[in-house]
């Protein structure tokens, strides 16, 4: 199959002298300065499978659900995440799961996947309750309130308690410098040297992961010693059907890696549908309507049943994902859509490109999360026209987690606040790691008064 596609197909086109960008770094800056202006104008160009300069050489990138599908199903193993991740988050996230490839990957998520049962989810919730309240308790009114690194900081202080146990022993002031040491982390993605010098992106990271592996080692005794409810004893304690286990240092290297894939993320879809929900008051009254009839200790079974929330959540994944482009590295020749892309080629997949293509979706870049509604199901045009999540193998193993924190989060602040946005407000996104709002996305936040809840 492979070998008939191979001698039908036709070579990667060769990028044209005006598509090549600043010599060294080709085409990072465009990505930083707007992702899919660059991706609309390689799709016009060159198709869905388009070379493009980054970082010293060719790559490809995967434009449309057709040729990303390819990628992520992954039939023929051509596709490999770890040399491809590591390069772009450096050696800081080495060894987490989304690194890992083929039978290693699978042995790993086998064992994994049991920390993310529904039961499991059900004792997560149960901690993010208190969390979430303790953590907005102090959302002051304000006509200019900043959310994002209020959002940031809350979702960290839920990690530490449902991920950690609660961090007992750490100080405030040290669990902001590990907060300090994941941000250090993510953001080696979009360092420009990478190499451990002085002042540099890669330097902090290299610090930040210390610090991240120190905290971690120090709690690792205590967390094989008593199985608790907490995600990092979990990993501690899980086996799969073969007794197979995690050794300290698979704790440490998923612990590491787990806390970055859940904590920006997260983030990053709450302040979106802030953003969203301040700009259509319709909506974030559809979604508090259904709050106050949940009343304030949903379990997860309640937080399903927020339907207006969940669209409202699937149209802000869509609108703005979290993670836009996902990587891989070819281990082998391989054809997508007809063309040959050699081995050792460095593959981009663009879920957020899906996300706004018109051939998929009505009126892309409006805010309609009706077009989620079982009489539209829009996100059914393809099997990937959605993909917020990844596909494949490597599918999100913390989706349900997530829905279940944002949610829960969302829940809360419905019952509790309001706030307002101007309707015509656009945050200035930072698209040199994952993408957020760089002005702190400010939103008008009032506490709504007692009389007006639900008592419950
Ligand atoms: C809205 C929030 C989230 C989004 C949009 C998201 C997105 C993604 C995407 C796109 C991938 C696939 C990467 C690839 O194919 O290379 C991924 C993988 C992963 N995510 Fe998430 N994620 C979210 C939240 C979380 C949370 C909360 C957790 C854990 C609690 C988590 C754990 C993971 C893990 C373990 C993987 C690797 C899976 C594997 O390689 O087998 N994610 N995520």
């Amino acid at each position: 199959m492979i070998l008939v596609e191979m001698t039908t197909s036709r070579a990667l086109p060769a990028v044209r002298r005006e598509d090549r960008g600043l010599p060294v770094l080709g085409r990072h800056l465009d990505y930083a300065r707007d992702p899919m202006a660059l991706f609309r104008g390689l799709a016009e160009e060159y198709g869905a499978v388009a070379p493009m300069r980054m970082l010293g050489r060719t790559a490809v990138v995967l434009l449309g659900p057709d040729a990303c599908q390819v990628a992520l199903t992954n039939r023929d193993k051509a596709f490999a995440n770890g040399p491809a991740w590591s390069e772009l988050v450096g050696p800081f996230f080495r060894r987490g799961l989304m690194l890992l490839d083929f039978e290693e990957h699978h042995t790993h998520r086998r064992i994994m996947q049991q920390a993310f049962t529904r039961d499991r989810l059900e004792t997560y919730v149960a901690a993010m309750r208190p969390a979430i309240a303790a953590g907005t308790a102090h959302w002051e009114p304000r006509p200019a309130f900043a959310a994002y690194p209020a959002v940031k900081q809350l979702t960290l202080d839920i990690a530490a308690d449902v991920f950690m146990g609660g961090a007992t022993e750490t100080s405030r002031a040290e669990m902001e410098r590990v907060n300090r040491a994941f941000v250090a982390c993510v953001q080696s993605a979009g360092a420009l040297v990478r190499a451990d010098l002085p002042f540099t992106r890669w330097r902090r990271a290299h610090r930040g992961r210390r610090v991240l592996e120190d905290f971690l080692r120090h709690y690792l005794p205590a967390k094989r010693a008593t199985r608790t409810d907490d995600l990092f004893s979990q990993l501690c304690h899980l086996e799969d059907d073969e007794g197979a286990r995690f050794t300290d240092q698979d704790v440490v290297d998923h612990m590491v890696f787990l806390m970055m894939a859940a904590h920006d993320t997260s983030t990053i879809t709450l302040s979106t549908m802030l953003q969203l929900l301040g700009q259509h008051p319709e909506w974030q009254e559809r979604c508090r309507a259904e709050s106050e009839a949940l009343g304030p200790r949903p379990d997860l079974a309640g937080l399903d049943g927020l339907t207006a929330l969940d669209l409202v959540m699937r149209e802000s994944l869509r609108l703005r994902a979290p993670v836009p482009v996902v990587v891989r590295r070819t281990v082998r020749d391989t054809v997508v859509l007809d063309v040959r892309i050699p081995a050792g080629t460095t593959v981009v997949v663009t879920p957020q490109y899906s996300h706004l293509m018109p051939e998929l979706w009505s009126d892309p870049t409006a805010f309609d999360p009706e077009r989620f509604a079982e009489d539209r199901r829009e996100d059914r045009s393809h099997r990937f026209a959605w993909e917020p999540f990844g596909g494949g193998v490597h599918k999100c193993l913390g989706l349900h987690f997530a829905g279940a924190e944002v949610k829960a989060a969302m829940h809360h602040l419905l019952r509790h606040h309001q706030w307002r946005v101007a309707p015509g407000y656009q945050p200035p996104i930072d698209n040199h790691s994952l993408p957020f709002p760089s002005d702190g996305q400010p939103i008008d936040l009032q506490r709504r008064p007692a009389t007006e809840r639900i008592p419950g």
